[in-house]
Order: C-alpha cells, then sequence, then structure tokens
C-alpha cells in the first residue's frame, strides 16, 4: 500500500456549537452607556481619529486616544486586529473600555476597499471577543457590548454588508451566544 492511500484519520467532533453573534438595535446615544460596557468603532491603524464618531471618541475619552495613538505609532499595526483599551480615564465619569476594531489601514481617499473593509472586520471582530473573554478573567469588570454602525459611515461601507459578516461569524467554544448592541443616533436617513 502507498503511504498516500493510507486512510485519513477520523474527524474529531466536538460537542460544543460555535459561538455565533445576535446583533440587537438601539436608537440613542452610545456614549450613554452603563459603566464597564465596552464601546466598539473602527479604526485606521494610523492613529487618527479624526473624524466621524472617532472624534467623538477622541473628545470624550482624550486617555484611551492617547493609548490608542501610540500602539499605532510604536509598532506597524496590522488590520484585522482590534486594541481592546481598558477604563482609563481620570474624570469622574463612566467607566467604559473601548475597542478598536483595525478595518482599514488608512482613512479619506487611501482607506481600504469594501471587500478588504469587511475581510478585515470579520477578523478584528473575532479577535476582540478573545480578547473580552480574557479580560472577563481579570479583575476589571467587563459588561455588555455597544457598537456604532462601523464602516458606514468615512469607510463607506454600506452597514447591510458589515451586518452579515457579523451575524456570520462563529468562535470555537460553549457559552450561548453573543449579544452586541447596534447604536446609532436615528438620523442615519436624515
Ligand atoms: N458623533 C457621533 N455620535 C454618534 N454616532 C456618530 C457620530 N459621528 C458619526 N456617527 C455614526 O457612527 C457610525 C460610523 O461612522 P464613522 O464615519 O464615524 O466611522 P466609519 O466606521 O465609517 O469609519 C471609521 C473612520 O472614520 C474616522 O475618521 P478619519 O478616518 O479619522 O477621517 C475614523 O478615524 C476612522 O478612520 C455611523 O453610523 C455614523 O452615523
Amino acid at each position: 500500500m502507498s503511504p498516500t492511500s493510507n486512510p485519513a484519520p477520523p474527524p474529531t467532533f466536538s460537542n460544543a456549537a460555535p459561538q455565533t453573534i445576535s446583533l440587537t438595535h438601539h436608537t440613542g446615544d452610545i456614549f450613554a452607556a452603563p459603566d464597564s460596557s465596552v464601546l466598539i468603532h473602527a479604526c485606521n491603524t494610523k492613529g487618527s481619529w479624526g473624524a466621524g464618531i472617532a472624534l467623538a471618541f477622541k473628545t470624550a475619552y482624550p486617555n484611551a486616544y492617547t493609548a490608542y495613538h501610540t500602539h499605532c505609532i510604536s509598532k506597524s499595526v496590522q488590520t484585522g486586529t482590534c486594541l481592546l483599551i481598558a477604563p482609563c480615564e481620570t474624570d469622574i465619569g463612566p467607566k467604559h473600555w473601548i475597542a478598536c476594531l483595525f478595518t482599514s489601514k488608512a482613512y479619506g481617499r487611501k482607506k481600504d476597499a469594501p471587500e478588504e473593509i469587511l475581510r478585515n472586520t470579520g477578523s478584528a471582530v473575532k479577535e476582540l471577543l478573545v480578547q473580552v473573554m480574557q479580560a472577563r478573567g481579570g479583575e476589571e469588570k467587563v459588561g455588555g457590548l455597544r457598537m456604532c454602525r462601523i464602516n458606514s459611515g468615512k469607510f463607506g461601507v454600506e452597514w447591510e454588508r458589515t451586518k452579515v459578516v457579523l451575524e456570520g461569524i462563529r468562535l470555537e467554544g460553549s457559552g450561548g451566544g453573543i449579544n452586541i448592541e447596534i447604536w446609532d443616533r436615528g438620523d442615519e436617513f436624515v
């Protein structure tokens, strides 16, 4: 018998069904979230929160902006990754985690093509969920996940396309589904 005719090893089956993401939709201010919430937005890898909701993040969370900026300039950040920043503002105010999904390398006219942004979104969100699970083993409480309609503004990708990617994510492991709240201000079509 030639070595190539050896039977393939039997597949291994896990009882754990893959985890999936469910999305719930909410109208209002994403920033008016309870303490420990994770606020999720899409970012470039260049270290700039210069426009759109990123600018609002920069204003409200200057220390988180510094953490993001330092991360971007201190190493070559890959798209499809995520930076999860623990609550780090000094003001008395809400203690929010900030999650930066690197869905496009650059911004403005140099932003990645929609297909690339969508691919990056899938892997960045998977990485985020792993980081959230790890952080849940730590001392700082990690609450619910809140996301804006990522990619749908400055990055120019229709929200419905990002939604399909999010709903198609499958994660190893058990523990039921993961809910992400999608927040928008209700002025998307105004
Ligand atoms: N103040 C505010 N409060 C609440 N909701 C707000 C808001 N402003 C916008 N929204 C909504 O938030 C969603 C995402 O829309 P965005 O355009 O923000 O983000 P995006 O994910 O498409 O793109 C990311 C790049 O945009 C930035 O600008 P720069 O590249 O720096 O120029 C970054 O740095 C990234 O690189 C849309 O539903 C907007 O209606």
